[in-house]
């Protein structure tokens, strides 16, 4: 129930009785008076606009063009109800509400914009009684009234955060801190795939794949269990946006969330339509159902803990239920193109990728925490994404609409883009900051390591609007090598791109995954097994086919270790790699003269400008050479062992392909 009166419900007094219960002193126009005109002036009567504080406050808030469509007979439905504008799209209205229809609830919610709260009116106006008979199936759930806040901008987010969000803060350079809960990472153990007719064949399942089977009908109980929660709220989120800057292979998702923390996320995650797309938008092409911090049954057959992430490709659905760290939705979406796009002969990659004033496209593959985001935002070149891509016939185009940076120990000397981006409008996930002065610390990690910001990518000035580009001339693979043993740089042939990029080998960085607390080597197929749908070798094939008819070069680069392991080396300078990916990028590092190393056969170069010749070669950067070579060698047994798994599996058409990069690998 609101308490405000601008709505003009019972409490409200009306303009004339305010007037009539004060009456207000006046000067008659044009009164001859001694102190109207020159001497001393008082201007303020002929400058008022209002004539009631409530209705001050209606004009500090100016009305806009709605961001929702503003439909059926007259538009507005409420004409007199102030700023937040109630809306009545039929088609839209129809469609949220058959997404939020349940077996206890198939009313359709009202569509408003702004605070509930401000709008009670608007209830009053909308019956929310079956014109015909009741039904037999009638519950008090589904009597039950739920507000959508459809599309909110980022300020009426902000407010609904601050309000109603505990943890929601606003920082001293404007972004909206938030905790994302008890998890502060992605939850891959706790992620579901349907098993259908369908994906059983299509999908990858089994050893090492990362998709998790469940059936329908747990599906749909989890799914149940997410809707009844999400209409047992006064209020839920719906965002209704678009993945993927290539046009003719554009999707529509809508994400119902509990939080404005997760609506303003997706906000700028994903591609924010425009309000004419936004009245055309139809039916979405897929739904997420998140429900937060609601756990999952854990009855409920296929359930190992309160946390469940749901995939359903058949129904286009996802469901979150017991985790609060939004990157699940924008993994999971990421999930969904990885099994949508290849069947449009469409690569989907883990990957950043930038291009330089020339036109010259770079990808970056890696694991969480490689460098993506880091080494693709570079203020020399324009940013066309960090983090996910397509390949198709005509280049490449970013899935997203926002960029999602790790901010442990962020510094403004070394990454100053990131820095700047941190404003207004950007979600800043479990960062620590001065209770008074709302200053960030980022290198405190008492919340957690994988402290993230998520902003739109036209915070980066030179991001590339619309994030398309031509097809790559570089393929970067990186590599956070723990074990500090492979090269800074090396160039890599066809074969050993494929070798490398199947293996997608890293130090797993702490906290970006439930659990991890210390660095450790790891193996994730196409540097995202978590998020890939078919078997690997499957976008194998297909990045070498492209890699093979553009020409592109590959190349490894560890951000990793140099010197020791982790422990006792350290980690290579930002400004080093830098140095690398620039002499990549300007085709420098194409002409150099290489040397072969032991037993991986990776080529390095003898000079890099900017680069201490001295760590290109890693052995040098080790005093203790015969632990080098120990942990070469132990290393080399882990990318064998690991690879052993894809030995039977022949990658594309090409028989000689295949033999290539099974011989690509460390030779010991
Ligand atoms: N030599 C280096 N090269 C790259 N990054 C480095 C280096 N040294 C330290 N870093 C730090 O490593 C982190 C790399 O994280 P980044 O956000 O770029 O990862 P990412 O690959 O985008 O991961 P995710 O997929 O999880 O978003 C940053 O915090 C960066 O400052
Ligand atoms: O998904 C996340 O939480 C962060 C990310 O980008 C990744 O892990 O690759
Ligand atoms: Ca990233
Ligand atoms: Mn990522």
């Amino acid at each position: 129930m609101a308490g405000n009166g601008n709505t003009d419900g019972e409490f409200s007094f009306s303009a004339a009785a305010a007037r009539d219960a004060l009456p207000r002193i006046t000067t008659e126009k044009g009164a001859k008076s001694t102190t109207s005109s020159d001497v001393c002036h008082d201007d303020t009567a002929s400058r008022v606009n209002f004539q009631t504080i409530d209705q001050l406050h209606s004009l500090q808030k100016k009305r806009s063009a709605p961001t929702t469509p503003l439909k059926e007979g007259g538009g507005v439905v409420m004409g007199t109800s102030g700023p937040t504008t109630p809306v009545s799209g039929e088609s839209m209205l129809q469609s949220v509400s058959a997404s939020l229809a349940s077996l206890t609830r198939e009313t359709g919610p009202k569509v408003i914009r702004g605070d509930p709260t401000s709008a009670a009116k608007v209830m009053a106006h909308v019956p929310q009684t079956p014109t015909s008979a009741p039904a037999a199936d009638v519950s008090d759930s589904s009597l039950k009234f739920t507000h959508v806040l459809h599309n909110l901008s980022p300020a009426e987010l902000y407010e609904q955060a601050i309000k109603y969000e505990k943890g929601s803060f606003v920082t001293s350079t404007g972004a909206l801190a938030t905790l994302s809960g008890a998890k502060t990472g992605r939850s891959p153990k706790d992620k579901r795939v349907v098993k259908d007719e369908t994906t059983a064949s299509e999908l990858w399942w089994g050893k090492g794949s990362p998709n998790i089977e469940m059936d329908e009908q747990s599906f749909l109980v989890n799914r149940e269990r997410a809707v009844d929660y999400l209409n047992s709220l006064d209020k839920v989120f719906v965002n209704d946006q678009y993945l993927n800057w290539d046009p003719e292979n554009r999707i529509k998702v809508r994400i119902v969330s509990a939080r404005a923390y997760h609506s303003l996320f997706m906000h700028n995650m994903c591609i924010r339509p425009t309000a004419e797309e936004l009245e055309n938008f139809g039916t979405p092409d897929f739904t997420i159902y998140n429900a937060g911090k609601f756990p999952c049954n854990r009855f409920t057959h296929y359930m190992t803990s309160s946390t469940s992430v749901d995939i359903n490709l058949g129904r286009r659905e996802m469901v979150i239920l017991g985790t609060q760290y939004a990157g699940e939705m924008k993994k999971g979406l990421f999930g969904v193109m990885h099994y949508l796009m290849p069947k449009r002969k469409i690569l989907s990659l883990h990957s950043g990728c930038n291009m330089g004033k020339e036109g010259d496209v770079a990808l970056f593959f890696g694991l969480s925490g490689t460098g993506k985001t880091t080494l693709s935002t570079d203020h020399n070149r324009y940013l066309i994404g960090d983090d996910e891509h397509c390949w198709s016939e005509t280049g490449v185009s970013n899935i997203e609409g926002g960029c999602y940076a790790k901010c442990i120990d962020l510094s403004r000397e070394k990454e100053p883009d990131i820095w700047n981006a941190i404003k207004f409008g950007t979600v800043l996930e479990n960062v620590v900051f001065d209770e008074h002065t709302r200053e960030v610390d980022y290198t405190d990690k008492s919340v957690t390591e994988n402290t993230r910001a998520a902003y739109p990518i036209e915070y980066i000035p030179n991001s590339k609007i619309p994030c398309v580009g031509p097809h790559p001339k570089n393929v970067i693979l990186l590599a956070c090598d723990a074990f500090g043993v492979l090269p800074p740089v090396s160039k890599l042939d066809l074969a050993q791109t494929m070798y490398h990029f199947i293996s997608g080998y890293t130090a797993l960085v702490a906290g970006t995954e439930e659990g991890v607390k210390e660095p450790r080597a790891t193996f994730s197929a196409c540097f995202g097994a978590a998020f890939i749908m078919l078997h690997p070798t499957k976008y194998a094939a297909m990045l070498a086919e492209k890699m093979k008819a553009q020409g592109a070069t590959g190349w490894l680069v560890n951000t990793g270790w140099s010197g020791g392991s982790y422990g006792s080396g350290s980690r290579i300078k930002l400004a080093y790699t830098r140095k690398i990916i620039d002499a990549i990028h300007s085709g420098s590092l194409l002409n150099a003269t290489y040397q072969k190393t032991e037993i991986f056969g990776l080529e390095i170069p003898n000079e890099v400008e900017g680069v201490p010749s001295e760590i290109l070669e890693p052995m040098n950067a080790w005093e203790d050479k015969v632990a080098y070579k120990d942990t070469l060698l132990k290393l080399a047994g882990l990318f064998r062992n690991n690879f052993e798994t894809f030995t039977s599996h022949k990658i594309g058409e090409d028989g000689k392909l295949t033999e290539e990069i099974l011989a690509a690998g460390p030779n010991f």
